[in-house]
């Protein structure tokens, strides 16, 4: 398998006429916490809505290496036929299949899970049953053993609700389980935005601005939570965060994004001192936390 989890080669995003991302081409090291920064407006979510199959890139490749495979990302959302395929059985069936089927679920599938800059929990649910619906791909949804409540669906519902338990302890939320959602202060439901993502079993988890709204105190427990994920459970961690003292601290490597462009890359104490990420940085007020951050 790749050292490599990720691989962005040229990748370009337009909006009618806006191009929001440009070649933009970079790799995340397998086991590593990489934080992928930039000012306002940079494309930064929009690299993560690519990836996680929120938006099918206009061009370029995104090659995840997870599950022990190598999923082609575009690919897996669904491809337009190419007259080869006409001449390979092979691919045009994974093609069709794909068009068919096709969507961001199959990147989860892959490996991959995100969270949201604007949390997306299910608010009218409880703390636990969002987790469970994270899970509902991975439990036996045949229709008779639900009837019939067979060992098997048995066993199944047991072990989602173990793997749900498991990780509301890890994030600490094990006492609100059965609270609704919606009612949980900010910072808590960041944390369950992070366990309902590890509750389908990715190798790579994209956080997008996982501090943002949270006190100084609900971030070091933050950041200790994501290098808990890296260093106990295995997993790699690409973040978008604008608090540049929790990226300079817990960040293994940096990719900053100006204007949807890849304009440095490299670990934490270069990136601090990059001529160019200090002026992209420049006349914004991001400028100002960059400099706390040095
Ligand atoms: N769905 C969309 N339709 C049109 N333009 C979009 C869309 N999504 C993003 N953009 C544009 O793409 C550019 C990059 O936006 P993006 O949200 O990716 O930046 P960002 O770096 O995540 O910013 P921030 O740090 O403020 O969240 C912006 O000019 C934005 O207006």
């Amino acid at each position: 398998m790749s050292t490599d989890i990720l691989k962005v080669d040229q990748l370009s995003m337009r909006f009618g006429g806006i191009k929001a991302l440009s070649d933009v081409s970079f790799s995340v090291r397998r086991g590593s916490i990489t934080a992928l920064i930039g000012p306002n407006g940079a494309g930064k979510t929009t690299v993560f809505n690519c990836l996680t199959g929120f938006y099918k890139a206009t061009e370029g490749r995104i090659v995840l290496h997870a599950k022990g495979r190598e999923t082609d990302i575009g690919q897996v959302l669904g491809e337009a036929f190419q007259p080869r395929d006409f001449l390979n059985p092979v691919q045009f069936v994974s093609r069709l299949y794909f068009k068919m089927f096709g969507g961001s679920h199959q990147v989860n599938r892959a490996g991959m899970a995100r969270t949201f800059q604007n949390i997306r929990l299910f608010k009218e649910m409880t703390v636990l049953e969002n987790l469970l619906v994270a899970m509902h791909m991975q439990m036996n949804r045949n229709m008779m053993s639900g009837l019939l409540n067979t060992p098997g669906f048995q066993q199944s519902e047991t072990n989602g609700l173990e793997k749900a338990w498991y990780w509301l302890d890890v994030v600490n939320l094990a006492e609100h389980a059965n609270r609704l959602a919606g009612e949980l202060p900010y910072g808590q439901q960041r944390r369950l935005e992070i366990a309902r993502a590890m509750c389908t079993g990715p190798d790579l988890v994209c956080l997008d601005e996982p501090a943002a709204g949270l006190n100084p105190n609900e971030t070091v427990e933050l950041s200790a939570m994501i290098r808990q994920l890296r260093d106990d459970f295995g997993v790699t961690v690409l973040l978008i965060e604008h608090d540049m003292g929790m990226v300079m601290n817990i960040s293994d490597h940096i990719v900053v994004l100006d204007h949807g462009e890849v304009i440095a890359s490299g670990k934490p104490a270069a990136i601090r001192d990059d001529p160019h990420v200090i002026g992209a940085y420049l006349g914004t007020d991001e400028e100002d936390m960059l400099e706390a951050a040095v």
